[in-house]
């Protein structure tokens, strides 16, 4: 009873502003985008400037726990200018609810792209595609800062130009992992505070960018098979994605994984 009273309460604290409502006098909802599991995020209407900007609220029934983790987020966006990264706007609180204001990012992601409009990957153009988000990679690493949520929601194409979101798990390389005592071998490799982390999703993602292109026929749909035995690629792509994964020794880091990249595009 106490547990389903809890959950009731903390859906009604973190029920969602409504479209029209006006942040700080400045802000205006347009639309809501989304609540994750610390935070909801709006996009908004700057009144000041007349450009679009995503407002991020701590989740109030995380107290403050959401709090900071908000406030880290902004950190690590502050410290990562690039123009592949949404730029941090400014922060405060409005009747005792935290906000950051970050640049709202044109475009689809490559989940919508890839689900909604069946956008196809071909081996090279996904090969081209993950040089270039190892190119964001590598600044952010540089700044000794990992992402550790590189997952295709988190990754918006506009044109040419490619974005990274949503540092809500980025980490400072040597902080303690924030992981769960039960957490699943997958989990450990995603949310180890280490550049590999990093390099595993990739792996990942790369795989949902060549999958896009597969076509299951009904003969193999009892036989579930292997990436490696259902994807028509090279061998050298093929070895590329094991050691993304950690299937064989890992890349060292993502300078050595370009490298290697780019012996394949050539
Ligand atoms: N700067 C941005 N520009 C454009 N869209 C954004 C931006 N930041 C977030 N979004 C979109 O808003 C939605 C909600 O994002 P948010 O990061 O708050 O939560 P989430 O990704 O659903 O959950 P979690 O943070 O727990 O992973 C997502 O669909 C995301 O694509």
């Amino acid at each position: 009873m106490i547990a389903y009273l809890k959950r009731v309460y903390e859906a009604w604290i973190d029920f969602p502003r409504r479209e029209g409502e006006v942040i700080r006098g400045q802000y205006q909802i347009k639309r809501f985008l989304g609540m994750g599991s610390y935070g909801l995020t709006y996009l908004c209407l700057d009144k000041n400037s007349g450009q679009e900007v995503v407002a991020k609220q701590a989740k109030p029934s995380k107290g403050q726990l959401g709090e900071d983790l908000l406030h880290r987020e902004m950190a690590i966006m502050s410290q990562l200018e690039h123009s592949s990264i949404p730029k941090c706007y400014t922060s405060f609180k409005e009747s005792n609810r935290l906000y950051m204001i970050t640049e709202y990012i044109q475009g689809r992601t490559v989940e919508d792209l890839i689900f909604e409009e069946g956008a196809r990957f071909e081996e090279k153009d996904a090969l081209r595609f993950i040089r270039q988000l190892l190119n964001i990679v590598q600044f952010i690493h540089e700044e000794g800062i990992v992402h550790l949520d590189i997952r295709i929601p988190n990754v918006i194409l506009e044109g040419d130009r490619m974005s990274l979101i949503d540092f809500g798990l980025a980490a400072r390389l040597g902080e303690p992992a924030r992981l769960a005592l039960d957490a699943d071998e997958d989990l450990i490799r995603r949310r180890t505070v280490d550049v590999t982390s990093d390099l595993y999703a990739i792996g990942h993602f790369l795989l949902y960018m060549l999958y896009s292109t597969y076509e299951l026929k009904e003969e193999q749909e009892e036989a579930a098979r292997g990436w490696e035995q259902e994807l028509p690629i090279t061998a050298h792509t093929k070895r590329i994605i094991r050691k993304l994964l950690q299937i064989d020794p890992p890349f060292a880091n993502v300078q050595v994984c370009m490298e290697e990249l780019d012996v394949v595009l050539v």
